[in-house]
């Protein structure tokens, strides 16, 4: 990814003439994002509606301005620098019910309010994703995905599963609509990571189930989460930290090497599951970086794999100071706060 620059003198003059009021500076990105880490945006625009969303993303691209596109920001890991462009937050989260039809802006949430949504109509296809953080559009991005129900728990499903199509502004400035094929679905993946393409909205056709079968799935789900998974609000993640390997586990090969509980600053290893860093309250982005980086090349000399990032690096990153053998000292010596 190119570094992001900071806009010219006439390209801030473009900005706040074309986005006006709405424009705001210096805003703190950390608390919007689920690790709660990384420095401010230079210039930063809330967009309420897929109108406001398509206009902040058109003047970025006529005036050759660098920006960002920040749903939940559930994904990403913020540099400790921020990001000296424009970040636009996706707040257009307007949700509609039409039979078995659900429209939803691409800022609204998933979980709670696309899934309650569907489960008060009475809709199945979207309940397996209960508790994972992200808006409408970073789950088209990723293909947001999550095991079929228990006990079976034979398959992983995706969201693309239940995607009938959706509103796109393309990378030429076009509001186009699309239906499921164009985004060319896979683990972990879709159109949208090779294409400059915004999603407005997405409409997803379900199926009509009975409101216990709902609520017991939601509700093992949930289970299965709180079981596996450091909780978020106390441990601030951004999920996964590295792809996953196919029948392997990006996670298992870390917990093999030992790095489970593996601190660095406020950054751990989560003791609960290895392929997740947790913030335990003051974590920088240099920190996860140096723990990511150590994990790397543990696994890589113990076991052969070279793990690879899940999540995507946004921003300017400060150097990493606190390498992997202070890390590794601190593990010995037990936090006490
Ligand atoms: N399975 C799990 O347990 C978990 C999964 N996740 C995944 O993390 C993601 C979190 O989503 P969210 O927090 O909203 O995303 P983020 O704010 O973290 O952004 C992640 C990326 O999504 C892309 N993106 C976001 N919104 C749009 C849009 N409207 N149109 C096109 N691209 C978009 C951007 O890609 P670009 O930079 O290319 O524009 C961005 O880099 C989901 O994909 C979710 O599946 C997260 C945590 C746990
Ligand atoms: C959490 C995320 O997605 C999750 C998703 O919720 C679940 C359910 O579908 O499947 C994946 O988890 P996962 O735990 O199976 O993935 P990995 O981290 O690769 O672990 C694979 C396997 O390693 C083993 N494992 C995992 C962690 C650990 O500390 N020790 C260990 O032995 C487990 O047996 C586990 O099943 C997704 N992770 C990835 C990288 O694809 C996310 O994307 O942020």
């Amino acid at each position: 990814m190119r570094k992001p620059r900071k806009p010219t003198p006439a390209q801030q003059r473009a900005l706040a003439q074309h986005l006006g009021a709405a424009l705001k500076r210096n805003v703190a990105l950390a608390p919007r994002t689920s690790f709660r880490i990384g420095g401010p945006a230079a210039f930063y625009v809330e967009a309420k509606t897929p109108e406001a969303l398509a206009t902040a993303v058109r003047v970025a691209r006529r005036f050759d301005i660098d920006y960002f596109l920040l749903g939940r920001g559930a994904n990403i890991l913020m540099g400790d620098r921020g990001y000296p462009g424009l970040v636009i937050a996706n707040q257009a989260q307007a949700i509609d019910v039409y039979g078995t039809c659900v429209t939803a802006a691409s800022g609204a949430l998933v979980y709670p309010d696309l899934i309650d949504a569907a489960v008060a109509h009475g809709l199945s296809g979207l309940e397996h994703y209960v508790g994972i953080p992200s808006t409408v559009g970073g789950a088209l991005w990723q293909n947001l995905h999550f095991l079929s129900p228990a006990p079976a728990r034979e398959r992983t499903m995706f969201i693309g599963e239940v995607l009938e199509s959706a509103e796109i502004l393309t990378a030429d400035n076009e509001r186009r609509r699309v239906d499921v094929d164009y985004f060319e679905f896979g683990y972990d993946q879709s159109v949208l990571h090779s294409r400059d393409d915004i999603v407005l909205s997405a409409t997803f056709e379900l199926e009509p189930a009975p409101a216990e079968t709902l609520t017991r799935i939601m509700q093992e789900n949930l289970r299965w989460r709180a079981e596996r998974h450091p909780p978020l609000d106390s441990e601030p993640s951004a999920g996964s930290i590295f792809r996953k390997i196919e029948g392997i586990g990006a996670g298992r090969l870390i917990d093999e090497c030992g790095l489970k509980g593996l601190r660095c600053g406020d950054a751990q290893i989560s003791p609960r599951h290895a392929n997740i860093i947790v913030n335990h309250g003051q974590a920088s982005a240099a920190d996860v970086c140096a723990l990511i980086m150590h994990a790397q090349r543990c696994v890589q000399a113990e076991t052969g794999y070279w793990l690879t990032p899940e999540i995507s690096f946004v921003g300017e990153f400060a150097p990493v100071t606190r390498l992997a053998a202070d890390a590794r000292a601190s593990t010995a010596q037990p936090a006490t706060s």
